[in-house]
């Protein structure tokens, strides 16, 4: 019988488990077995696998995180450690395999590809930076999070007149930040793609204060400032009284949504169909609410149009 491959890698993202599940039911319905490869492609080169029944996968499409754990894996770079992957693969006669993941995971999976090991990718980050998709898995969820957590701070900040500086995920993309502001989560936003420096955040506020919105928030995308300076800089410029929150984990951890489950599903059984078709080196997206697929080595090339959505918050905010 042939024999597929399945594993998860980067950061966890809900909804990977529910793509999990998809792909172990399309799998076994079209009779192939289904080895689960543990912590992403550290546990590939270390032949760290287990076998996934449909039983094993069926109780968890409602859960966070991912059952067969994950992982950053620098040694999966060289390419030794890739050799050591490929070894493990011909060993348990793994000729297919589904990888999870976001764009790093995504480079590593098209090195796969070109070893000649037939791979189909997911995308699985909260951070929604895959430009070929419009949404990947874990985003949505982390959305809601994120809106959960600013209706709390919000209630205190209104209470106290209070500004408060909002850092969330993304990495290098500011779509967690933004759409948490398209869905009214924020009053300043600053994201790598239209980013405010100090002075403008100060003058975006005190306009604000001048028009009597005494309680703000102020929603970053990580890795952009000094929180503390930027804290600083707006209480020594216009005297208010400023609180930060970086909302970490939180954000990336939490049961599924409706949506994402319902894409993880969605994409888990097109994945193995496509495979079974025998396409590889390449991605399943969503485009206009269809799915799609799209090379590996063109989706690395693709930048996103987020022009609409910018255009939108300005007339939001
Ligand atoms: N250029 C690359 N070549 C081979 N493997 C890579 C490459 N980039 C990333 N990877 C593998 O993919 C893993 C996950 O990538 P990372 O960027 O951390 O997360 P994500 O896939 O969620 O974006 C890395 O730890 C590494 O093992
Ligand atoms: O979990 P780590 O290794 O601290 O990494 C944090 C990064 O992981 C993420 O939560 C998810 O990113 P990936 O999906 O690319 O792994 C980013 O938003 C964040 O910058
Ligand atoms: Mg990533």
């Amino acid at each position: 019988m042939s024999r597929l491959g399945i594993l998860t890698s980067g950061g966890d993202a809900p909804g990977m488990n529910a793509a999990i599940r998809a792909a172990v039911k399309a799998a076994n319905h079209h009779g192939l077995d289904v080895t689960g490869i543990q912590r992403g492609y550290q546990g590939l080169m270390e032949g760290d696998v287990r076998q996934l029944q449909f039983a094993d996968v069926a109780d968890f499409a409602d859960k966070g995180g991912t059952i067969l754990k994950t992982s950053r894996s620098l040694e999966f770079m060289e390419e030794a450690g890739r050799s050591k992957a490929l070894r493990t693969l011909e060993r348990l006669e793994i000729n297919r395999l589904v990888v999870i993941g976001g764009e790093g995971s995504f480079k590593g999976a098209e090195k796969l590809h070109e070893s000649g090991i037939q791979v189909i990718g997911i995308p699985g980050t909260i951070d929604n930076d895959l430009a070929y998709t419009d949404y990947s898995i874990g985003f949505d969820t982390t959305l809601n999070t994120v809106l959960e957590c600013i209706g709390r701070i919000k209630d205190t900040d209104s209470s106290h007149d209070k500004t408060t500086i909002i850092e969330v995920m993304g990495r290098y993309c500011g779509d967690v930040a933004l759409y948490s502001a398209l869905a009214g989560g924020g009053e300043i936003i600053s994201t790598p793609e239209q980013k405010l420096g100090f002075a403008e955040i100060c003058s975006q506020l005190q306009e604000r204060i001048v028009a009597g919105k005494h309680d703000n928030l102020i929603i970053v995308t990580e890795r952009m400032y000094s929180l503390p300076e930027l804290q600083q800089y707006i209480e020594e410029e216009l005297h208010v009284s400023v609180r930060t929150t970086v909302l970490g984990f939180i954000q990336r951890g939490g049961n599924p949504s409706a949506f994402d489950r319902v894409l993880a599903g969605r994409m888990g059984v097109k994945a193995v169909e496509l495979l079974l078709e025998g396409v590889s080196g390449q991605a399943v997206g969503m485009k206009e609410n269809k799915l799609i697929h799209k090379a590996f080595r063109d989706i690395h090339a693709e930048t996103a149009d987020k022009q609409e959505q910018y255009q939108l918050l300005a007339t939001l905010l």
